[in-house]
């Protein structure tokens, strides 16, 4: 029995707690005195308490022995039984309530809290020494491990690359993926780089499976260097985004990933920017709902998306919080603050920005002196905007005219916005010059990552980790997988998590009443562009489950001065004659095979088949889109075997450039007008063009 205070209602007995020395003792002879005194007064036979007694002593003999407890315990608690039985039937016989008989008793409660506690003391110094010893049989057998492990490793560090380093530690990473050997340098200026450029030869050396790298880093001190080796390739698997969608905050880093330690790595964006390298098909989605995942979870970050590929990469994140008319649901926010899915949207929430930006430069002042610092306090009272600019990099890159003033807008966030909590997160398809040519992305977006996903192409990993030796594409061929590098942690490989679509559902839900709201300063300088972000008809797109096409909007806008709302546009090629003849050539090839579509004038040939407007080829006959076109072409060519947004932005990208991106695009908008059918599900989702797919009449 032990008691616990509690702080106003005073000590409580815990009944259910195991006896000490003292409280053993003191409920086994005061329960004895109760049995002795009830007992005589009821004239209840003396020898019944004998053989209670003697049952006891058997009874918690058995016990003990089954919970390996020491003999002396045993022998201590057997005699306790007896002693007190003992007692009890002589005070019963004699009258319990004598001087005589308290004296003894009490003298019996003395000598049983004193012996309880001896061989309480001798049990515990009995387990320490049981738990030491298993210790030391562990350490023994690792030690043995660790010291086989440093001899190979000087070996292969002499052999390979001629550095006869000095073993000092080796430790086992606890994930059980490897571990990391801290070495002395010899003596005579052999730096850690000697071994760093090895790293490849070293892996081979060691037979490593692939995935696995050994790569050596500065250790505690110039003369001293750490090589971490996996064994166990990490990154070959899926790892799911773990479910615990608990708060983070800017301040303690975002995790994105995980090393080849399976240890999270986390971006620390207070200051940074970050910029996400990742061909088709290598992951680069994904990774950008990995990141707003960890944004929406986040207390002092406003996410906004820019994402001209019809918002795919926002949408997720907004479409579980808008009611049926597309409109964001009472007490529900959605998981990005504001989605830009056209170039007109997007400057309209480039310019809010710069706004923020120069009017927290000012309104804040007081609060940053007082804070005696020159970067603005974020908290979840002035939360950090993050704009996550999708395929951002091809902005930077790109020549049309629509595109060149957001890249101006894009920048100027980026070089005016760091102390006053503004930042980005650029994607990109390839680590293009034009990109990583840019000194202001070079200085200010130094948290990068490159997904390979096995592609090779394109994939300038000592542009895009400027000091780092021994990364190799190679290394990375998964998807989701690939390198990371953060002024905090050394570019290495790393592996994104894979987010489902259930798990941004989950998070939206989550974290909906967690995200902070735009302080009233900046609210009031980003103005009515950013209050009505939502309204009806600048979010109509997203009830439409897709932004609209290049084509709807042209319509709508009338063409008004060639203004480009689309990313459709950037795949018009430099030479508008050609791509004319090509566009008239392919008209006539599709309209002469399957007769598509009327002639303008001519009656009709599918009376019962509304036209679809602008997604037809008739619809497109003024579009300049001869890679849309194209794309169409090849859908019906494939026939009812169907084909990808892969296959298609492949057969594309020499001739017109086509991402795969803009071929996704495409394939929704037919799958929803009814041109395409989507067939199959997952990775055997296929497009097929309605004449072919199943059930369709032949002559349709
Ligand atoms: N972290 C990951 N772990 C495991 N598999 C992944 C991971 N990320 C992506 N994948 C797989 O790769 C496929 C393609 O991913 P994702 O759509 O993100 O690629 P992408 O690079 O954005 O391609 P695209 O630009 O063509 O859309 C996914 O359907 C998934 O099966």
């Amino acid at each position: 029995m032990s008691t616990t205070t509690q702080a106003d209602t005073g000590p409580v007995w815990d009944w259910a707690a195991g006896h000490g020395p003292v409280t053993g003792a003191l409920s086994a002879t005061t329960g004895c005195l109760a049995v002795a005194t009830t007992g005589a007064a009821a004239g209840m036979p003396p020898g019944w308490v004998l053989a209670v007694g003697a049952a006891g002593a058997i009874g918690h003999t058995v016990t003990s022995i089954r919970d390996r407890l020491a003999a002396r315990t045993v022998g201590m608690r057997a005699a306790s039984w007896l002693v007190g039985a003992g007692w009890t039937t002589w005070a019963m016989a004699t009258g319990p309530l004598s001087w005589a008989a308290l004296g003894s008793l009490a003298t019996i409660g003395v000598g049983m809290g004193a012996a309880a506690r001896a061989t309480l003391l001798h049990e515990e110094a009995r387990e320490l020494e049981a738990i030491a010893a298993a210790e030391r049989q562990v350490a023994r057998e690792l030690s043995a491990e660790r010291r086989q492990i440093a001899a190979e490793w000087v070996d292969r560090i002499q052999r390979v690359c001629g550095v006869t380093v000095r073993v000092l530690a080796v430790e086992m990473w606890p994930t059980g993926t490897g571990f990391t050997i801290d070495a002395e340098l010899p003596p005579g200026g052999i730096t850690y780089d000697r071994i760093a450029r090895e790293s490849a030869r070293l892996s081979a050396d060691a037979r490593l499976p692939h995935g696995c790298t050994a790569t050596a880093s500065q250790g505690i001190d110039q003369g001293r260097v750490l090589v971490d080796v996996t064994t166990v390739n990490v990154l070959a698997a899926e790892v799911t985004y773990p479910s615990d969608y608990g708060p983070l905050s800017l301040h303690s880093g975002i995790p994105w990933g995980l090393r080849t330690n399976a240890d999270e790595i986390r971006a620390y964006l207070r200051e940074q920017c970050a910029l996400v390298v990742g061909p088709t098909g290598s992951g680069k989605t994904n990774m950008v709902h990995t990141i707003l995942a960890g944004f929406a979870r986040a207390t002092d970050v406003l996410t906004w998306v820019i994402d001209l590929n019809a918002g795919s990469a926002g949408l997720p994140w907004v479409r579980p919080a808008l009611d049926s008319s597309g409109q964001t649901a009472d007490g529900m926010r959605p998981g990005v603050d504001w989605l830009a899915a056209s170039h007109e949207e997007a400057a309209l929430m480039l310019d809010a920005a710069v706004r923020i930006a120069k009017h927290r430069k000012m309104a804040y002042q007081d609060l940053m002196s007082k804070a005696n610092t020159d970067l603005l306090p974020i908290s979840d009272r002035i939360p950090q905007i993050m704009i996550v600019i999708d395929e951002g990099a091809e902005i930077l890159a790109s020549s049309d005219r629509e595109s060149r003033k957001l890249a101006e807008k894009i920048l100027e966030v980026i070089r005016i916005a760091r102390a006053m909590g503004i930042r980005t997160v650029l994607t990109a398809l390839g680590a293009t010059g034009a990109v990583l040519g840019n000194l202001m992305i070079r200085r200010e977006a130094k948290v990068r990552v490159a997904l390979t996903g096995g592609e090779t192409e394109g994939m300038d990993l000592g542009k895009q980790f400027p000091g780092s030796r021994g990364l190799r594409v190679d290394q990375a061929p998964y998807k989701g997988a690939g390198f990371m590098g953060t002024p905090e942690s050394p570019a290495a490989l790393f592996k994104s998590w894979r987010i489902l679509p259930n798990q941004i559902r989950d998070i939206v839900a989550a974290t909906s009443d967690r995200h902070p709201t735009l302080d009233a300063t900046s609210a009031k300088a980003a103005g009515p562009d950013y209050a009505r972000r939502w309204d009806h008809v600048r979010t109509a797109w997203m009830r439409d489950h897709a932004a609209p096409s290049a084509t709807e909007q042209d319509r709508q806008q009338g063409h008004t001065d060639g203004l480009n709302l689309s990313a459709l546009r950037e795949e018009r090629s430099a030479d508008p004659l050609s791509e004319d003849e090509l566009a008239r050539k392919f008209r006539e090839q599709i309209d002469a095979q399957f007769a598509t579509a009327s002639e303008p004038g001519h009656p009709t040939r599918e009376p019962e088949q509304p036209p679809a407007p602008g997604l037809n080829l008739s619809a497109l006959r003024n579009e300049d889109n001869a890679a849309r076109q194209a794309a169409l072409a090849l859908l019906l060519a494939a026939g009812p075997e169907g084909t990808g947004a892969s296959a298609i932005a492949r057969a594309l990208a020499d001739e017109h450039g086509t991402t795969r991106q803009t071929v996704v695009g495409w394939l929704k908008a037919w799958t929803e007008d009814g041109t395409a059918v989507r067939v199959g599900t997952g990775t055997k989702a296929r497009y097929v063009h309605r004449r072919h797919a199943p059930g369709a009449s032949p002559e349709e």
